[in-house]
């Protein structure tokens, strides 16, 4: 008999909230005690120091090494009054990840003892020894090179007993090896595109910023079955196990109570996570079973990625302590719904305006209009690329079904935005600008109501949807940077918004009035971006025909998605936005095929290894006790009665064999295709024989197992099942 199984699950059962100490203080007050924000910066800064890091941190500007020292020892003396020992340059490698290397404060005293010092130079730059991450080939690990420096637009924080500086991290000779280098310079560049066409409407503006609202998707595992399944363990997801009678059909678990041990964990998670400076807001049971969301109020975008990283680690160390599992992974339990990270997105000026929030006059609409039909055009263009930014081996196995858009990239506008916008189609240029009143000239835009974002329907299948005041890239993975796809979606958004302004300033070179040359240029972009535009239903089949047809990116595998990066209007848009270069996009691109590779031959050997030692054995162990059985009735029954009253045991022994039998010989044929995958040279076709051969492999074996689960006596199966993973918390 299975006992660890059984173990763990009463344990499991008998599993109580866990006492949470409840700040006496008001979340507003406790907000942000562990960063370094401009309330301490004040404090602990001398007043010329603190308006020189404001600066650099509003608006860029350059720091020089002196200042920087007095920041260094400002930031110091308040973590030092925290109890903090350690500092460590925090960044974001291509591993999905965050990293740190700890350092302590102390230094030789030069008279036999230590003091505790912490300069600018450390502050700003520093030079791990990082040669194990992914980078695609820029650093050979002989000339591992590579340093980060510090990001002053978002704040250092302390966890624990280490001060946290939040950094890029590039190598030697310039490139980025992480994310974070890459989406300051798409933010940058969506800035100075937006700005400009803003001064269309009002040369007033200085700054765009663009936003992020992410909403964080994530199942909870109770830590014990967590541990009894090694597939879990080792991969994040269930490589088997066949569904539960009961799932999420009843929509019982959606916004329902939240289970007590599940709020304790949350509460704790919030105000550690307040403490931090995240700015959590929401919170609730998702559709599947022990799944559940998080959300934060919209941040500036560098900022919110930064916030979603060390939320996620965040919540790995908090559920722990609960006793719990958090599972970040985008398809964990097959057949019920995976998670997602959808990622509002929206640009807005230093003069409060939100970009892609209607206004009250027609001018005020027009702009909104103006920067819709905009990133539309940038969705359409680049709507491969966009899919390519979300896209991995472990968001593959969640898109197309169960409330998550297809690998189809689309936009959902909703019936009034849509009206809108086929009314600027449909009405020439001259109706649509008339001269008349004393303002000299009128714009026939059908009103717009200011608040759409109670109006605007939804469509949960649609991968980036319009809600309103933003738009919501429900695609983006749970377990993602986000920042890979905001690098992207920034950056498509600032090349088109340059374009925009390239055509606008023409037409009005040659005399055409601003506004009707801005409505010229949109009505052309209307027309040329429809085919971006769906409303309907992203799961059926007639879309999929409709959307080939219309020409937008189809492509399912993962490793031929990745490919468009590589297309020349990706590079043309990457290099001209200066975000980045065709060699960085390149080398991460050979990491993104490589991390492919690894994630499906891990699960591979995975199943090979739950396959020959859990679930053959167990199999056959039962089946021998069938036999056993068979035997011992003919003992006591006339031979032709023992016959036909173990007929069915006798069909049970020929299923589990067949079984049994078809899952050997595929997972030797796993492994065959695996050395034969394995002795392809190039990054991209080895991730290719994986996508092809070895991943389908694992789902056929998979079939077999789950079938077999039904069968065998249920004492003896050794692997926590579905119902046991997904209803205890
Ligand atoms: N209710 C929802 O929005 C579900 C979303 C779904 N979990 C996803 O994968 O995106």
């Amino acid at each position: 008999m299975s006992e660890l199984r059984f173990n763990v699950v009463e344990k499991a059962f008998r599993a109580k909230p866990l006492e949470i100490a409840v700040p006496s203080e008001r979340p507003a007050e406790y907000f942000g005690k562990y960063v370094f924000n401009r309330e301490k910066m004040f404090k602990y800064l001398p007043a010329p120091v603190y308006a020189r890091l404001a600066d650099a941190m509003d608006n860029g500007a350059a720091l020089d090494r002196e200042v920087a020292d007095q920041v260094a020892e400002g930031m110091k003396r308040w973590a030092m009054e925290l109890g903090v020992t350690h500092y460590t340059h925090w960044f974001q490698p291509l591993t999905e990840g965050t990293a740190e290397k700890h350092d302590a404060f102390i230094e030789h005293d030069g008279k036999g003892g230590m003091l505790e010092e912490f300069s600018g130079k450390l502050l700003v730059q520093q030079e791990p020894d990082a040669s194990s991450f992914p980078n695609g080939g820029i650093r050979n690990t002989f000339e591992a090179r590579g340093y980060s420096a510090w990001d002053p637009s978002s704040p250092v924080f302390v966890v624990d007993d280490t001060l946290c500086i939040p950094t890029v991290f590039i190598a030697y000779t310039g490139e980025s090896l992480d994310y974070k280098a890459p989406l300051l310079k798409a933010l940058s560049a969506v800035n100075k595109a937006a700005v400009e066409v803003c001064h269309y409407f009002d040369p007033e503006v200085k700054k765009v910023m663009a936003y992020l609202g992410w909403e964080q998707e994530y199942f909870l595992v109770d830590a014990g079955l967590y541990a009894a399944r090694p597939d879990l363990l080792l991969t994040g997801r269930t490589l088997m196990g066949h569904e539960a009678s009961k799932n999420q059909q009843l929509e019982d678990h959606y916004f329902g109570a939240i289970p007590t041990r599940v709020a304790a964990f949350m509460k704790d998670l919030e105000i550690q996570a307040l403490e931090l400076g995240i700015p959590v807001k929401t919170r609730h049971n998702e559709v599947a079973p022990n799944q559940f969301e998080l959300a934060p109020i919209f941040e500036e975008c560098n900022l919110a990625v930064d916030h979603n990283m060390l939320l996620m680690s965040l919540m790995r160390k908090v559920a722990r302590t609960h006793g719990f599992r958090v599972l970040l992974h985008e398809k964990p339990f097959k057949g019920v719904n995976g998670s997602g990270k959808h990622n509002n997105w929206s640009l807005g000026t230093d003069t409060g305006v939100l970009l892609m929030a209607p206004g009250k006059t027609a001018e005020e609409n027009l702009r909104f209009i103006t920067f819709v039909v905009n990133t539309l055009m940038a969705v359409y263009r680049h709507n491969g690329l966009l899919k390519a930014s979300i896209m991995s081996a472990t968001n593959a196995h969640r898109l197309g079904a169960n409330e998550a858009p297809p690998a189809i990239i689309s936009s959902f506008l909703g019936k009034q935005l849509s009206k809108v916008l086929d009314h600027m189609e449909e009405s020439s240029t001259d109706e649509l600008v008339s001269l008349g009143g004393k303002h000299g000239m009128k714009l026939d835009i059908p009103q717009i109501p200011e608040l759409l974002i109670d109006n605007t329907d939804r469509n949960r299948t649609s991968p980036f949807a319009f809600t309103g005041n933003r738009f919501e890239f429900r695609a983006v993975g749970s377990e993602a940077n986000c920042a890979s796809a905001m690098i992207a979606l920034n950056a498509a958004v600032a090349e088109q918004l340059v374009e925009f302004k390239k055509e606008v300033d023409g037409l009005v070179e040659k005399g055409e009035p601003k506004i009707s040359a801005i409505i010229q240029v949109i009505r052309k972009y209307i027309k040329e971006c429809k085919p971006i535009r769906f409303d309907g239903n992203g799961y059926s089949e007639e879309w999929k025909a409709e959307a080939a047809r219309r020409g937008l990116d189809c492509e399912t595998s993962c490793p031929l998605i990745f490919d468009r990066y590589l297309t020349p209007e990706s590079i043309r848009m990457f290099e001209s936005t200066g975000v980045m270069t065709q060699k960085e996009l390149e080398a991460r691109n050979e990491v993104k095929w490589e991390t492919y590779t690894k994630k499906i031959q891990i699960e591979a050997r995975v199943l090979g290894d739950l396959v020959m030692n859990h679930i053959v054995p167990v199999a056959t162990e039962y089946q021998t006790k069938l036999i056993d059985n068979v035997y011992k009735m003919k003992s006591v029954f006339a031979e032709e009665e023992a016959r036909t009253l173990s007929a069915e045991n006798m069909a049970i022994i020929r299923k589990i064999a067949e079984h049994a039998t078809y899952i050997k010989e595929h997972v030797d044929a796993m492994v065959e295709a695996r050395k034969v995958a394995n002795k392809i040279a190039s990054e991209r076709e080895k991730a290719i024989a994986y996508h092809d051969t070895i991943a389908p492999m694992l789902e056929e074996i998979r079939y077999h197992i789950d079938k077999l689960e039904l069968i065998v006596d249920d004492r003896m199966w050794t692997l926590p099942k579905y119902r046991e993973l997904l209803f205890i918390r």
